[in-house]
């Protein structure tokens, strides 16, 4: 079936050879001949369907599918014209082929050569029918006659039909040549024997001219005497036939096959075939289509049945052609079978198919296809394949498509992505260069501290331990195939020489050969992401500290780090830092964990869903395992509302968990206070970090000043942590940056620290400002490059993979760490939560959230709108301890008559005394009051002033008065006013 489809690409050998032989044979001899070339005209149909479906089969082979179908409708036209005996028609087809069919002699010599011949048959014509010849023609017709006898009278026709063809370019190949011309000749030198014989064997030249010529009787006569009359014509005929079957290029089985049909007797069973064949044909629409198209006609998907092609249409039947005009592009639907394998045929299970490697078509059935409801070609399908000579070399064809692709991309198309290339061998999978024992469950990490000794901390035991980590997996080892293949097949010296798998992603080692540029493998990034499938490939040039090419692919069996294996850890148990926080485990597989003082100032930044939550969970609940209440106290801001409701009511907490941004406003607003105290503190202490303060406390080294109604005690570290940190820049941007600038640039030795996170990281969110003095980063998947270059100051965020997956720059490091967060479940949180609740209630401290900006500030009227003014001027008296005039016009830049009031001022608050003449004035106030003094300018209560514990020093000190105690007076004896201010002594310090 396939062999007959095929052949209708190729014809005009077959066809046209058969076409000048058999219409001049025909002529030559009348009635007789014509019926014979009718025969003949009709057995060439027959060996021209065969060859077509050679060609069909040797394009399908070749797989050019675009080249065939370019070439179709040319093919089509071609077999049209043999299969049409009509001579304006095979003009017509002609015309249309003619120009890629005339070989360069013929083109160029062939007009020539053609009117020539005409010239020579209206002569012979002339001489031969008509006796007009004239000396000339006549003895030209003499010697033609002499030649070939009767044959003289067809000659002239012959000659024209060659002339015809020479007109129309008409070249077949070589190798066609030769058999027709073999055949022709043989059937022309049998019919000059034969008529020689039936004109009885004439032995003088004049009966000879009227027989069979020299020709004829130079084969008919020894025949005839070798074998008798009897035998000789048989064998003569027997020659005819073979010659006739050599022009037209079928078997004797073709032939009678044709002849029983012809005559209606069935033939060999195989008569229904052929005709069925045509409606069987897969591709007879597709020919009928092209043929409509290059016809100009629009094809059309419901055409009946095609006719019989075997049934020889009458010239009337055979519908007018229009001019040709160039096929269409051929639609990509017009692929052969190779692409309508996707199309799935009834019956057919679409999953079954990829799995099924093309090569096994061969030992598939071609079956009738069925409607399909895609109204394109019948679907075909692998099983549609016949187990034929041609779909064998179908098969081989796309096996050695196959391997052609294996052999320029390194992979097989047929292959199961998941699945190793079943040609090689897996190479041995490479040690991993580093991994993370599993961790037993250790004791709880209790940080031992000489607080209230009733406290147990929630052991890390409550949460739950992770699985055990892979080293290794069947990923791994595709991945280095994968990576391996992509080397070979650029020709770059480089091998994977190991792996460090992490929990997310899997760092492979490239080490390059003699001469290798590292840029090499920098250009190949997007060939390796291909080659892995993956977008989300890392480049390391080179891995730090080793001279290695590293190559970062996600895993697709990523694992989950737990944060009870990362508190568990021997180096984390070991880590006594209460701060100490379980961040997650590093490419390495290695735990990660980091002290908040060390940060000492947080920015959590990705976009949502990235893990931001998680990581903030994993922080609070690592702080709860590690530090207890006395230590470490905690200001929770979660204007989200939801997130870190689970903490509500620990013991860790300064105040509840703020929701509203003003609040939240207002408690970094009191950080700042309390950040101010306890310089203050330090200072008086002589102590520079929090640390020597407390262990000076602890060893007593520090008393509390004597008579003082304050009592020192070690100062906790406080952790403010912000949720969403763009809520609150909504709100109060200005007091919100001022805030936190204030307490990042100064409160690490004060022992606060901020973890800032937010899912908006622009720069109206994380100014400027706030980016300089939070030195600490830790990036989650960001949506873009831009957001990466804010958190980070670099690319890289954008390529993360999510749920975890970070990058952490801890403060003073250059480059980022890649790691994946560890997670806590609620529960788990939970647990830890209850554990701590249950044994402490949280000690709030009043007022923080109060927002002493919104409180009345009773800004005196005669100060009005000058207040700024007049602190820098109370400011600079008071440190220069000079009441000059002049110096405040100087030093302020402002005109004499406003520094003189704001002289008056002073003097009417108590910072200087009265006028004296030229004189500079008293400076009442001591450069050691001048924050309080600030403050009572300002408006606010001076009681809530930063104090200094300076009593011992002071000499104005009422040690008796428990409510004056410790507040430093403001005293100006005489007509001065008298300012007192008041310090609570109880607040300050928890
Ligand atoms: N470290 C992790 N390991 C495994 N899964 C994680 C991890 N972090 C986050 N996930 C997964 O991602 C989901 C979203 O995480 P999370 O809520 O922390 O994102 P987010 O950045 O806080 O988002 P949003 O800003 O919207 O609150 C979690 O529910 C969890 O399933």
């Amino acid at each position: 079936m396939t062999a007959r489809r095929a052949a209708d690409t190729s014809d005009e050998r077959t066809g046209s050879a058969f076409r000048a032989v058999g219409s001049g044979i025909g002529t030559l001899f009348g009635a007789t001949a014509n019926g014979l070339g009718k025969m003949t005209r009709s057995l060439g149909e027959l060996g021209r369907r065969r060859n077509d479906d050679a060609d069909d089969f040797d394009n399908f082979e070749d797989d050019d599918f675009e080249e065939e179908i370019a070439t179709k409708p040319a093919t089509r036209s071609s077999r049209r014209k043999a299969r049409d005996p009509e001579p304006e028609l095979e003009l017509g087809d002609e015309l249309e082929g003619a120009p890629r069919r005339g070989s360069a002699y013929v083109n160029e010599y062939g007009d020539g050569l053609a009117l020539s011949l005409v010239g020579v048959a209206i002569v012979l014509g002339a001489a031969v029918w008509f006796g007009i010849g004239g000396p000339i023609g006549t003895f030209i017709a003499d010697i033609v006659h002499l030649a070939v006898g009767a044959g003289a009278w067809i000659l002239p026709l012959g000659l024209i039909g060659l002339a015809v063809a020479l007109m129309l370019r008409y070249t077949p190949d070589r190798e066609e040549q030769g058999r027709v011309s073999l055949g022709i000749g043989v059937i022309i030198v049998c019919m000059l024997a034969l008529i020689h014989l039936f004109a009885g064997n004439p032995a003088d030249w004049d009966g000879r001219k009227t027989a069979g010529g020299a020709i004829g009787a130079w084969i008919g006569a020894p025949l005839e005497m070798g074998f008798s009359v009897y035998l000789a014509v048989p064998i003569l005929l027997l020659l005819l036939f073979w010659g006739a079957l050599k022009t037209t290029g079928i078997s004797i089985r073709e032939f009678v096959e044709f002849i029983s049909t012809f005559l209606g007797f069935g033939g060999f069973g195989h008569a229904d075939d052929v005709e069925d064949d045509e409606d069987d044909d897969l591709y007879g629409h597709v020919d009928r289509e092209l043929e409509s198209r290059a016809s100009g006609r629009t094809p059309s998907r419901s055409l009946p049945k095609p006719l019989p092609r075997r049934t020889t249409p009458p010239v009337s039947s055979v519908p007018p052609r229009a001019p040709f005009t160039p096929a269409p592009p051929a639609p990509p639907t017009r692929r052969p079978a190779a692409s309508l394998d996707k199309y799935p045929a009834d019956g057919v299970e679409p999953e079954k198919k990829p799995q099924e490697p093309r090569r096994e078509a061969s030992t598939s059935v071609f079956k009738k296809p069925e409607v399909t409801e895609t109204n394109e070609f019948p679907a075909i399908t692998d099983d549609d394949i016949a187990e034929t000579p041609a779909a064998d070399a179908v098969a081989a064809s796309r096996e050695s498509m196959r391997q052609a692709i294996i052999a320029r991309s390194g992979k097989d198309p047929v292959q199961k992505p998941a699945q190793k290339p079943v040609q090689s061998a897996p190479p041995a999978p490479p040690v991993p260069v580093k991994a993370a024992a599993p961790v037993p469950p250790t004791a709880p990490a209790e940080v031992v501290s000489d607080g209230d000794s009733s406290y147990v901390l929630p052991s890390a035991n409550l949460l739950i331990p992770g699985e055990p980590a892979k080293l290794h997996s069947e990923t791994n080892d595709r991945m280095i195939e994968a990576i391996t293949d992509v080397f070979r097949e650029f020709n770059v010296d480089a091998t994977v020489t190991g792996f460090s798998r992490g929990p997310t992603v899997t760092r492979y080692e490239i080490e390059l050969g003699p001469g290798v540029k590292v840029s090499k493998i920098t250009n190949l990034q997007s060939n390796i992401a291909y080659a892995v499938a993956t977008e989300n490939v890392r480049l390391l040039t080179p891995i730090p500290g080793k001279s290695a090419v590293g190559i970062e692919v996600p895993n697709s069996d990523r694992e989950m780090v737990r944060l009870g294996d990362v508190l568990n850890a021997p180096a984390t148990v070991e880590n006594k830092d209460a701060m100490l926080i379980g961040l997650g485990k590093d490419i390495e597989g290695d735990f990660v964990s980091y002290s908040v003082q060390k940060m000492p100032h947080l920015l959590v930044a990705g976009s949502t869903g990235s893990g931001k939550s998680a990581f903030v969970n994993s922080l609070l609940v690592s702080l709860l395992t590690r530090a207890r209440p006395e230590e470490v106290r905690l200001i929770l801001v979660d204007p989200k509302m939801v997130e870190l409701t689970p903490y509500e009511g620990i013991p860790h907490l300064i105040t509840p968990i703020i929701t509203q941004p003003k609040k939240a406003a207002a408690a970094l607003q009191w950080l700042v206070e309390e950040m101010e105290q306890r310089y203050m503190d330090m200072k008086q202490s002589r102590v520079r970090h929090i640390k020597d303060f407390n262990r000076k406390i602890k060893s007593g080294e520090i008393q509390t000043p004597p008579g003082s109604q304050r009592e020192y005690r070690a100062y906790p570290y406080i952790v403010c942590v912000v949720d969403e940190l763009a809520d609150l820049m909504m709100t109060a941007p200005k007091e919100i940056e001022e805030s936190i600038v204030r307490i990042t640039q100064k409160a690490r030795a004060a022992g606060i620290h901020l973890v800032l996170a937010t899912q908006r990281p622009s720069v109206d969110v994380v100014t400027g400002l706030i980016k300089t003095n939070v030195p600490s980063r830790l990036a989650f998947a960001t949506s873009s490059l831009t957001d990466s270059r804010v958190i980070l100051d670099q690319g890289g965020a954008e390529k993360l993979i999510g749920m975890g997956d970070a990058l952490f720059i801890p403060q003073g490091a250059g480059k980022p760490q890649r790691i994946q967060g560890a997670f806590v479940t609620d529960e788990e949180i939970q647990a830890v939560v209850e554990t701590a609740k249950a044994q402490r209630e949280p000690e709030y401290t009043e007022g923080v959230t109060e927002d002493k900006a919104a409180e009345s500030k009773k800004i005196d009227a005669d100060i009005g709108n000058d207040l700024e003014d007049l602190l820098e001027a109370v400011e600079l008296v008071v440190t220069s301890q000079m009441g000059s005039t002049s110096m405040l016009q100087r030093k302020l830049r402002i005109g004499f008559a406003k520094a003189g009031r704001l002289m008056d001022l002073m003097e009417t608050r108590g910072v200087v005394g009265p006028s004296e003449g030229s004189k500079a004035r008293e400076v009442l106030v001591k450069p050691e009051e001048l924050e309080t003094i600030l403050w009572m300018l300002k408006g606010a209560d001076p009681a809530d002033a930063p104090k200094e514990e300076s009593w011992n020093d002071r000499s104005d000190v009422d040690a008796g008065s428990g409510d004056d105690a410790g507040a430093p007076d403001v005293a100006n004896s005489g007509d001065a006013p008298t300012t007192v201010v008041r310090a609570d002594p109880s607040r300050g310090v928890f």
